[in-house]
């Protein structure tokens, strides 16, 4: 766990970067700062590290006092990535990657084998070990910047923006890839952005900063996006924060209706959509009004699996209106009206 008690941040021309932040970073979890340009964000960070000095107050890492250790030796507790991966241009790729096991005096080849191994841990082929770092896209980049700092094996990652400099399809494959390389590593991952979807999309929990430095709302993002603190963490969610929120809502509680769920041949006339299945109880198409010409299904969601924001999307997008709630092998279990999805998010949010 990380600790922040009343930290102040005052750079020497008197402009006061992070203002009296006291709060909890809790260890294995994803926390992610987020807020406008100049608000802080990167100064909190970099005080972790003690790549800056705070002006007062007092950060503790698992309860030691950072301020009272030696920074070479913290930071080997603490990977560190940035935009672009920062990456050494006249190195290799394997050897950029070998970095800190070099520095912590390895042999070449123990230092390389744990380098290959990293390499294929975020998805880079082999092949790419002896590349330059100009020889990479910059998401692949990206991805040695994360196998670098990952080398020494720290408790704690500090992450700087590092997705922002790639376009949106490759900085979603990598959110992914974070995702899925936490639930293996369950790493202390403090995480920068100025992006707040991506701040929702990564944070076990979300700091929203306000310029000066000053915390707006410290929450799950679930919890931010219900109920937002005050105007300017819910203008800086953004408007659609409310649809948004489905996401952070299961579909297990939806009701389900099945009266519309027919065999072939069996569409009744009297009903304007019925979803025809097939003896597996699979989707086979929609009858409009008895019509045994079928409309192709859209997109199912898993009941109890996927999120609301699934189902609304199901709903949305089937001819009929109405989402295919199927079980985890594919069979239709019943049917959802829009209303029927979104009529959760009146539910108010448990404490609030
Ligand atoms: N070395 C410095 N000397 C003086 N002021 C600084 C210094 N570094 C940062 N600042 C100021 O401190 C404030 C916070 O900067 P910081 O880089 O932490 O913000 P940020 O939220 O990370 O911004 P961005 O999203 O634009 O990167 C800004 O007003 C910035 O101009």
């Amino acid at each position: 766990m990380i600790t922040f008690a009343e930290v102040t941040k005052r750079y020497p021309d008197g402009t006061v970067a992070v203002d009296q932040l006291s709060l909890d970073i809790p260890a294995g979890k994803i926390t992610v700062f987020v807020g406008p340009s100049g608000c802080g964000k990167t100064t909190t960070l970099r005080m972790i590290n003690r790549m800056v000095e705070p002006s007062s107050g007092t950060i503790r890492l698992d309860g030691e006092e950072i301020g009272k250790s030696d920074p070479p030796t913290l930071r080997r507790r603490i990977g560190y990535v940035i935009q672009h991966g920062g990456l050494f241009p006249h190195r290799t790729v394997v050897d950029n990657v070998a970095t800190v096991p070099y520095l912590l005096g390895w042999d070449r080849r123990k230092a390389r084998g744990r380098a290959m191994e990293l390499l294929e841990l975020v998805g880079l082929p082999a092949s790419f070990a002896r590349r330059y770092p100009y020889q990479l896209s910059g998401g692949q980049q990206q991805r040695v910047g994360v196998a670098r700092a990952l080398a020494a094996d720290p408790p704690v990652m500090l992450m700087d923006e590092p997705f922002s400099a790639v376009d949106p399809v490759v900085r979603k494959s990598l959110q992914e890839e974070l995702i899925r390389l936490q639930a293996e590593l369950h790493k202390t991952i403090v995480f920068v952005t100025h992006d707040i979807d991506e701040a929702i999309r990564l944070g076990d929990q979300v700091c929203v900063l306000k310029v000066g430095g000053r915390i707006g709302q410290y929450d799950t993002p679930a919890n931010l996006l219900a109920a937002p603190a005050d105007e300017f963490v819910a203008q800086f969610l953004g408007e659609d924060r409310g649809l948004r929120r489905l996401a952070f809502l299961g579909s297990d509680g939806l009701s389900l209706a099945t009266d519309r769920i027919v065999t072939a041949g069996t569409a009744p006339a009297g009903l304007d959509w019925a979803l025809v299945v097939d003896s597996d109880r699979r989707p086979a198409g929609w009858s409009n009004a008895g019509d045994p010409d079928l409309l192709p299904c859209a997109r199912t969601f898993t009941v109890g699996v996927d999120s609301l924001r699934s189902a609304l999307d199901s709903a949305v997008l089937n001819p009929s209106g109405l989402a295919i709630g199927v079980d985890g092998d594919g069979r239709a279990v019943g049917l959802a009206d829009q209303s029927q999805i979104t009529e959760r998010l009146r539910t108010p949010v448990a404490g609030q």
